[in-house]
Order: C-alpha cells, then sequence, then structure tokens
C-alpha cells in the first residue's frame, strides 16, 4: 500500500518515515513540502536516504492511498476535503479534526474551524479505544502527545466512575521536539537547558480535547486542572495525574483494573505495585507505560503514564491507526524495543 506524507520536513514527518522503513505493507510513495518542493529530504536530514525528493502540495500529486499530514494547526482543515474528495484516505497529526464542535476549535486554537461536513466525518485516532470506528474511518484525527498520555493513564478510573469527577488535576511535562521543528525562544537551548518552565496555563489546546474525551466515557466529568511543563531532554512525556478515589478502593485493585482494561491493548504496559514508569522506558517506542499509587490518608489515586511524544504521541499512533483502518495487525512496523539508556 502507497502512502505519503505532507509536512514530511517535520519532526512527526521524519518520525514516519523512519516508523515506515521496516513496515511489510505499507511504503512511502511521495513526500511533500509547502516550502522545498524539488529539495531531497537528504539535503535536510543528511542522516535520510536519497531517495526521498520533496514535492509540491498538490491533491492529485499525492500518490499515496492512505496521506498523512504532520502540519501544524490550521493546513489540514485546507487539505483534507480536496484529499478525501480525491479519493484519499486521511491521517491528521494536528489538532484540527479532534475537537467536535467547531466554536471550540476557533477558541482554543484561535484559528478557523474545518468544514463541518467534513468534521463530522472524523474519527478520534486514540486506538486503544476507538479500533470498530477507527477501521471503518476515511479521516482520522490523531490525538495529541499530552492528551493521549493522560486518557490513556485516565480511562479505567473515569469509565468505572472510580474517582470524584470535578478532582482530577494533571501535571505534565514534556521534551522540546513537542514543540516541533521551528526554532523559537521558547526552545531556544539557552532557554530551555538546565532549566523547567511551566507554559499555558489553563490556556493549553490539549484542555477540551482531554474533556470531549472524558465526558464520552462518563458525563459526569467536569473540567480538570492541567498543566504543562518544558523540561530540558529532547523526547518523552510525563503526565503526573491525580484524582480523588469515589469509593473504597485498594492499590491491588486499581492495579488489576488497569491489567484487566489494557489485556488486549499490547502497547500499553502497566507496571505492579510500587512500580513507576520514567520516560526513558518508552524512548523511541510506540509504548505508554502506567504506575499507579493509592494514599490511603488522602484518599488521592496517583497515575503515572509516560510516552514518546513522537511516537506513541504523533507518528506511531498514526501507524498504529493506519494498521487498524487498512485491516493490518495493530502491532505491525510497531514492535522495536525502546532504545536505551
Ligand atoms: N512534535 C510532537 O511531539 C507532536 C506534534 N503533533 C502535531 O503534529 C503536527 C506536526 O508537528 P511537528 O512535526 O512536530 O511540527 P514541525 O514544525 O516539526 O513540522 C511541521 C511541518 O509542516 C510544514 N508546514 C508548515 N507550514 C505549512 C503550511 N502552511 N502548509 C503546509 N505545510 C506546512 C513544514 O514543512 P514545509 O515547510 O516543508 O512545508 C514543517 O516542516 C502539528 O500539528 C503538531 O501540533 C502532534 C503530536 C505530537
Ligand atoms: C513542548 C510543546 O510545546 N508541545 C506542544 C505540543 C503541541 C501539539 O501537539 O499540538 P497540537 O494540539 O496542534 O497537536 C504544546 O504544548 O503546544
Amino acid at each position: 500500500m502507497k502512502v505519503s506524507i505532507i509536512g514530511a520536513t517535520g519532526y512527526g514527518g521524519i518520525e514516519l518515515i523512519r516508523l515506515l522503513q521496516h513496515h511489510p505493507h505499507m511504503r512511502v510513495a511521495s513526500v511533500h513540502s509547502s516550502s522545498q518542493a524539488g529539495v531531497s529530504l537528504h539535503d535536510v536530514y543528511p542522516h535520510m536516504e536519497e531517495r526521498f525528493v520533496l514535492r509540491d502540495i498538490r491533491s492529485d500529486d499525492t500518490e499515496g492511498e492512505l496521506v498523512f499530514l504532520a502540519t501544524p494547526p490550521g493546513v489540514s482543515s485546507e487539505w483534507t476535503p480536496k484529499l478525501l474528495a480525491a479519493g484519499h484516505k486521511v491521517i491528521d497529526l494536528s489538532g484540527d479534526f479532534r475537537l467536535r464542535d467547531g466554536s471550540v476549535y476557533a477558541k482554543w486554537y484561535k484559528k478557523t474551524p474545518p468544514n463541518e461536513e467534513v468534521l463530522k466525518q472524523a474519527v478520534y485516532g486514540l486506538t486503544e479505544w476507538n479500533r470498530e470506528r477507527i477501521a471503518n474511518a476515511s479521516l482520522i484525527a490523531n490525538p495529541g502527545c499530552y492528551p493521549t498520555a493522560t486518557l490513556l493513564g485516565l480511562a479505567p478510573l473515569v469509565i468505572q466512575k472510580w474517582i470524584v469527577p470535578h478532582s482530577v488535576i494533571v501535571d505534565a511535562k514534556s521534551g522540546v521536539s513537542g514543540a516541533g521543528r521551528g526554532v523559537s525562544l521558547g526552545v531556544h537551548f539557552a532557554e530551555a537547558n538546565e532549566n523547567v518552565k511551566i507554559y499555558k496555563v489553563n490556556t493549553h489546546q490539549h484542555i477540551p480535547e482531554i474533556e470531549q474525551m472524558l465526558r464520552d466515557w462518563n458525563e459526569q466529568m467536569g473540567p480538570m486542572t492541567f498543566s504543562t511543563h518544558l523540561i530540558p531532554m529532547t523526547r518523552g512525556i510525563m503526565a503526573t495525574i491525580y484524582a480523588e478515589a469515589a469509593c473504597i478502593v485498594s492499590l491491588d485493585r486499581i492495579i488489576e483494573l488497569y491489567k484487566e482494561t489494557y489485556k488486549h491493548c499490547p502497547f500499553v504496559r502497566v507496571r505492579e505495585a510500587g512500580s513507576f514508569p520514567c520516560t526513558k522506558d518508552v524512548y523511541g517506542s510506540n509504548y505508554c507505560d502506567i504506575g499507579v499509587s493509592y494514599d490511603e490518608r488522602t484518599n488521592r489515586i496517583t497515575v503515572v503514564s509516560v510516552i514518546d511524544n513522537l511516537v506513541k504521541g504523533a507518528a506511531g499512533q498514526a501507524v498504529q491507526n493506519a494498521n487498524v483502518m487498512l485491516g493490518f495487525e495493530e502491532q505491525t512496523g510497531l514492535t522495536s524495543m525502546p532504545m536505551y539508556p
């Protein structure tokens, strides 16, 4: 199966190429750029093969039956209708099609929302929770990196109604590749190195995306507090989640619930009591590792969820969704172990 990548010069784009290199059923047939058509990707990234020559973005020149859009917000709302009309399937890595209500998108992304009819076709691609709809979709909205870690960490407790709906606090940290390749003051070496910064306090665009899914699982779920921090590392997200227990629980029961919930999810690994994952445990891989604790003194549950933002948080989950959408084994091309150390 031929696939195309639009936004191939970005971090999400080259991660897709890396992951698809050994995929037995998908081949990258064309790569597209809005600014460097005619240039070899090898000239942009010397570590890449020479065979990838960037083309313009045109719906009639994307060779792949499936097109991945790894572009900034606002771009895929323009291209997706044209690609769908030309008969392509689309997986969008940006936030354009994740929020069902266009006015919510306009508020949090400060951009014009996509066409309503096209938006209705989009299926939210948190693979573990939407396999059936993904299998029948033509347009997948690949989740954001923070929402992937947060939602996989919260799902069992929210669905079972084991936590007080308004008590959720998420404290999340990301490496700088989460901000993409574009240079900006915030990710400048001298600003990010040996520093930890909180950013987008109570205004992060992933807040409505997370709350939308939490309410789908349990309509009583209310707003949550969500804080994001930039950490001086390249890849990785850790979401530390706190919530008040709504019923009498024990740590053993909570871990049993997580293991049971994710027993058919090859990329979600649940730790035993007392063990917590760190970002290096998933580096370069499609895993989401989860550790849980329960504090009887405060009646609070703590969940720690880690992913590689460029893999499970972006390109890896996109390939996982493509596998489900195209009828391949979900793990195909994604089974490599994390890189350690
Ligand atoms: N980085 C991450 O960890 C994650 C990113 N995402 C989302 O995935 C998308 C891609 O992210 P990422 O790869 O990190 O970003 P990058 O900034 O690294 O790359 C984005 C690419 O988009 C292309 N682009 C820029 N403007 C336009 C335009 N107007 N029209 C068409 N293409 C354009 C650029 O390539 P060119 O100039 O060659 O066209 C650029 O290389 C974003 O929406 C991001 O929010 C989602 C989850 C995690
Ligand atoms: C470290 C860092 O800056 N991360 C980015 C993640 C962006 C992202 O994934 O944005 P979309 O919603 O468009 O997908 C952020 O926090 O905004």
